[in-house]
């Protein structure tokens, strides 16, 4: 038995001609982390709902741990036992303290575990020292701990989580995001979140979905989905790339690579090397421009009658011919 298993699922919105969502499928492990990215519009959030039993479904099927998730017209409070949602906008009681909104979720149980869960989730998003003030007196990385120490509190086994961290700046943001990956894997939970953010994607994923358009084009493991994009808009969304026609790089190269007329090779932009070894592709551009970026310079060279950009470690005079490599693995084909 699969832990999540959504089945040919589609879903339009009553006005709307296309579907937000359509005919799509896949399946998660329980204990995996699994994050929906794409293009504005494509649907993620929809699908999102969908797995949360918060809206109805045209078509298909969603089964977790076994049960069909009920549509929400059919129950007294919409949301399916077990699976629980981290809204963009919080959700948190404005006029309790961190404490009380963390055990707000716990009144049902007995007064002692309701001290010993809130003391463990508050050590768990690392919130002790601000156990007594308001939600407005929190930064927003804070409020976000907050947010999900309060749905934790549900004790969910699957975590919903849209745009979790996009109000955050970067550094208060990655570090959360590695904070809150820490805590669904020590805490044997399973998290399903959009995002923007391709790094976090990449960086804390068992698994990728890459929508477009209400379809899911792409479910793979991210070196998969990385490594071997399904289309070119994919490889495009994990970073800057080149992409050449079939004659191209061969006659760059000089080598014979046996591309078939149809396909395109997409290099990305830091699969280019300065120095060579046995076996890489070699060309040859001048450089027309380095960008400082931090780690590396981004260099535009003329190769032949077209622009290529590359990562290197130093800055390269503009007009400076030089040669530069390729290894044929880091060739993609689509
Ligand atoms: N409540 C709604 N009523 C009508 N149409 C909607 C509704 N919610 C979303 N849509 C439409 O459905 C499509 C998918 O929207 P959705 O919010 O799922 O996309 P998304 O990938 O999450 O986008 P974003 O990255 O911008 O949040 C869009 O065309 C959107 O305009």
């Amino acid at each position: 038995m699969k832990f999540l298993k959504v089945d040919k699922v589609s879903k339009a919105y009553s006005g709307n001609e296309k579907p937000a969502v359509s005919d799509l499928a896949f399946s998660m492990k329980r204990g995996e982390i699994v994050s929906f990215v794409g293009a504005s519009g494509s649907g993620k959030s929809t699908l999102l709902k969908l797995i949360g039993g918060l809206i109805s479904l045209d078509k298909g099927t969603i089964h977790f741990q076994g049960k069909e998730i009920e549509e929400p017209e059919n129950k007294l409070i919409p949301g399916e036992e077990g699976i629980k949602m981290v809204f963009q906008d919080l959700r948190l009681m404005p006029n309790h303290t961190v404490e009380e909104n963390i055990k707000y979720p716990l009144l049902l149980f007995d007064k002692g575990y309701q001290n010993d869960r809130t003391e463990e989730l508050l050590g768990v998003c690392h919130l002790q020292a601000f156990r007594k003030r308001l939600p407005r007196e929190l930064s927003g990385g804070q409020q976000q701990r907050l947010a999900l120490a309060k749905t934790l509190a549900e004790e969910p086994e699957l975590l919903l989580m849209d745009e979790p961290f996009s109000n955050l700046d970067p550094i208060v943001k990655s570090k959360l995001i590695v904070d809150v990956s820490e805590i669904i894997r020590n805490q044997g939970l399973s998290l399903i979140m959009v995002t923007h953010d391709t790094q976090d994607a990449l960086m804390l994923s068992d698994k990728i979905g890459f929508m477009s358009e209400g379809k899911l084009v792409q479910y793979a493991s991210p070196l998969n989905i990385y490594n071997k994009p399904k289309s070119i808009d994919i490889a495009a969304f994990f970073g800057t790339i080149n992409i050449f026609d079939s004659h191209e790089v061969q006659q760059f190269s000089g080598e014979n690579l046996e591309i078939a007329e149809y396909q395109r090779i997409v290099i990305r932009a830091e699969s280019f090397r300065t120095s060579f070894e046995s076996g890489m592709l070699k060309l040859e551009g001048v450089v027309q421009g380095s960008f400082f970026k931090g780690a590396k310079y981004l260099i535009r060279l003329k190769v032949g009658n077209r622009l290529v950009t590359m990562y290197a470690n130093e800055m390269i005079k503009n007009g400076v011919r030089i040669k530069f490599y390729v290894d044929r693995h880091n060739l993609v084909a689509i």
